[in-house]
């Protein structure tokens, strides 16, 4: 009796090979992906599959560079977060985007102003290779967070789990929640995290910062973040640690925001002014995206 084998090939992928560049902020690691000279569509399906740590590329956040979409901006900014939901803004991530796009040659500008889905950011490469963000006005009404509340407070009792904490609200283009704790080492933040992160008084999500009072200009901070979990630094969370700092008279206007993976320093000159950040922004290298192949026809 011999044996028949039937094979079914498999079916070339439906897409060329993807270039990218991987790149970190404090840690906060990104896909960059080119769109300036063809557009990029992505499902969320897809983003899943390359934010795999074993079977994919890896990382917290997909950046997108496209072309300015109006004369008064430069480029175009989307973000992904690794679950695949597309997000308004991240700070990291636009310190990565300038360097992106002066290491690619898009640009010789140092100034550079660039259109997110939640406004535009202006980015600022200096000649240390630090980049300093405009991040624009904090917002911190309930409804522009979103947040379920009965009327506007700089601390609200939240009921999560088996007890209430008191949180602050901001908004940096993205929402976010803000503790206070006496040791972030400490914090519990693998279990709030994610019990804030889906809570339904949020009905966007939220990003949770767990912020530990050093002094006036100094805090450690860790981020539960909003569709990727725990991130070693979040830099729109370090601003809206800052801005509810200040508000509640804990922090002044310069603070050394201690991150587990490295410091940021965030200036905020109060009510009325935007956020200003500034740090690193880190190539680790480039790499090709390789579609999965197609399975058998049936
Ligand atoms: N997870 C965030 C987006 C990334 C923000 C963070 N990586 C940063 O550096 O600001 C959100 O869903 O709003």
């Amino acid at each position: 009796m011999t044996a028949t084998h039937t094979t079914t090939s498999r079916r070339p992928p439906l897409h060329p090979p993807l270039p990218f560049t991987k790149m970190h902020g404090l840690g906060n690691d990104f896909m960059v992906l080119d769109a300036t000279r063809q557009p990029i569509a992505l499902r969320p399906e897809d983003i899943r599959a390359m934010a795999d740590r074993h079977f994919g590329v890896g990382f917290d956040q997909l950046l997108v560079v496209e072309p300015g979409p109006s004369a008064d901006v430069d480029f175009g900014y989307r973000i992904f977060n690794a679950d695949g939901s597309e997000v308004e803004q991240c700070g990291n991530g636009a310190r990565c985007f300038a360097r992106f796009v002066h290491d690619q040659r898009l640009t010789d500008k140092r100034r550079i102003r660039v259109q997110t889905c939640a406004g535009t950011i202006v980015l600022h490469v200096t000649d240390t290779g630090n980049v300093q963000v405009d991040m624009g006005m904090p917002r911190c009404s309930p409804q522009e967070i979103p947040f379920t509340a009965p009327a506007p407070a700089l601390l609200y009792p939240v009921a999560v789990g088996d007890k209430t904490v008191e949180l602050a609200v901001v908004n940096m283009g993205n929402p976010h929640a803000v503790l206070r704790v006496a040791d972030v080492d400490s914090a519990p933040v693998a279990t709030l995290g994610p019990l804030l992160e889906s809570h339904p008084r949020f009905p966007a999500r939220v990003n949770v910062g767990f912020m530990q009072v050093l002094a006036p200009d100094r805090i450690r901070l860790r981020v539960y973040e909003r569709g990727t979990g725990e991130t070693l630094a979040c830099g729109t969370g370090a601003c809206a640690a800052v801005v509810a700092g200040q508000r509640l008279g804990w922090l002044g206007r310069q603070v050394t925001v201690l991150l587990p993976g490295g410091p940021l320093q965030i200036d905020w000159q109060g009510e009325g002014h935007n956020v200003h950040m500034q740090g690193p922004a880190t190539r680790v290298y480039e790499g090709l995206w390789h579609w999965p192949e197609m399975p058998p026809a049936m």
